[in-house]
């Protein structure tokens, strides 16, 4: 659907070169949604704007659809961006227009006809739940509100493929979680791809299906959200996730664990579908030996769960190695060390 060949772009800056996108290849599929997270200057809006030809790459392909879009024509141009919708961080609203006149605007330009307008509006106003905001401006609606508008206005010339540019980042976890969601229902019902990027780990976690760690310009890592999250192979990734798995130990708290308990300390990690609890009890049980989880979390990506446990075994020598052996047979389990902690 999406594919950037060996792509490049190089922007001349006061006299120097800034290679803002370094040779990146990277594939998104039909129907699903595709994140691409990474720090400030990452490269992460140029690389978005190259989907549109908002940017042109200095060197290398980016096809849409079949197309190696650099060389069609301004016809041709103008249809492609009639099939990617884009929503903004700010918005992007006319604040002069009514809600209903942002929504219908790129239906005017596409000249549609007064009744198709109308119609589409109306249904797109109901799918995002604006129904009863038509006649309001913008500066009277809550930013999650604008951001709905935005959404349908992005939907109105039906396209194939959505970009988000930091879209939830200007709003409050909960109006983030709606419009998540929200997306979630463009993708589902609409069968939109959506492309979007982002620097909090949470949006990716909640409703990407792939995504990609950008740094100064290159894709550092690329896979399933799950894969990344539960194995990042690069240190920037690692960083990234452990923000919000929040599994890092610092010294100071493992010198109070080991300061408080006696037990011997391992971290368990769960990457499959099954719960930490019973695997844990029943284990423990067998060999009549006491747990107790110190800390960590369990985290849940769409339908899959992972857990990442920092536990006290209490009980002998050989009694905690049984237990650590047969927990080896189900989960990760490794001995916490000053070193990995
Ligand atoms: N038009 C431009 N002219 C010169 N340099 C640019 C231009 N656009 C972007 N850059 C530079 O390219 C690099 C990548 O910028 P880009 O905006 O793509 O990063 P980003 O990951 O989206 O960052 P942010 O999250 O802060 O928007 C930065 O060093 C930026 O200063």
């Amino acid at each position: 659907m999406i594919t950037f060949d060996r792509v490049n772009k190089v922007f001349g800056f006061e006299g120097r070169e800034v290679h803002a996108v370094k040779d990146v290849s990277l594939t998104i599929h039909q129907g699903e949604i595709f994140g691409i997270v990474g720090f400030s200057g990452a490269g992460k809006s140029t690389l978005l704007r190259l989907v549109n030809q908002l940017e042109r790459p200095t060197s290398g392909k980016v096809i849409v659809n079949g197309l190696e879009i650099s060389s069609i024509s301004q016809q041709e141009l103008r249809k492609l961006r009639r099939r990617i919708g884009m929503i903004f961080q700010s918005f992007n609203l006319f604040n002069s227009r009514t809600v209903y006149g942002n929504v219908a605007y790129p239906l005017k330009l596409a000249k549609k006809s007064k009744k198709e307008v109308d119609d589409r509006v109306k249904e797109l106003l109901r799918f995002v739940g604006l129904e009863d905001k038509a006649g309001q401006y913008p500066e009277q609606l809550s930013g999650g509100q604008k951001q709905r508008v935005g959404i349908a206005r992005a939907l109105a010339t039906s396209p194939e493929i959505l970009i988000c540019d930091e879209a939830t980042s200007a709003l409050d976890p909960e109006t983030t979680e709606e419009i998540l969601h929200l997306l979630k229902k463009v993708n589902e019902e609409y069968n939109i791809t959506i492309l979007l990027i982002t620097h909090e780990m949470n949006v990716v976690r909640r409703i990407c299906d792939r995504m990609a760690v950008m740094e100064k310009g290159q894709v550092i890592e690329q896979g399933s959200v799950y894969e990344i999250f539960t194995n990042p192979k690069s240190k920037t990734a690692k960083n990234f996730v452990s923000s919000l798995l929040n599994d890092k130990l610092s010294p100071k708290l493992l010198e109070r664990i080991r300061r408080d308990h006696s037990g011997r300390i391992y971290r368990v990690i769960f990457t499959r579908d099954n719960s930490s609890e019973p695997i844990l009890s029943l284990v423990a049980q067998k060999y009549q030996i006491v747990f107790s989880i110190l800390y960590g979390s369990i985290h849940e990506f769409q339908d899959r769960l992972f857990g990442n446990l920092i536990v006290e075994f209490r009980g002998s020598d050989v009694e905690v190695d049984r237990v650590v052996e047969e927990l080896k047979t189900m989960v990760e389990v490794r001995e916490v060390t000053e070193h990995e902690s």
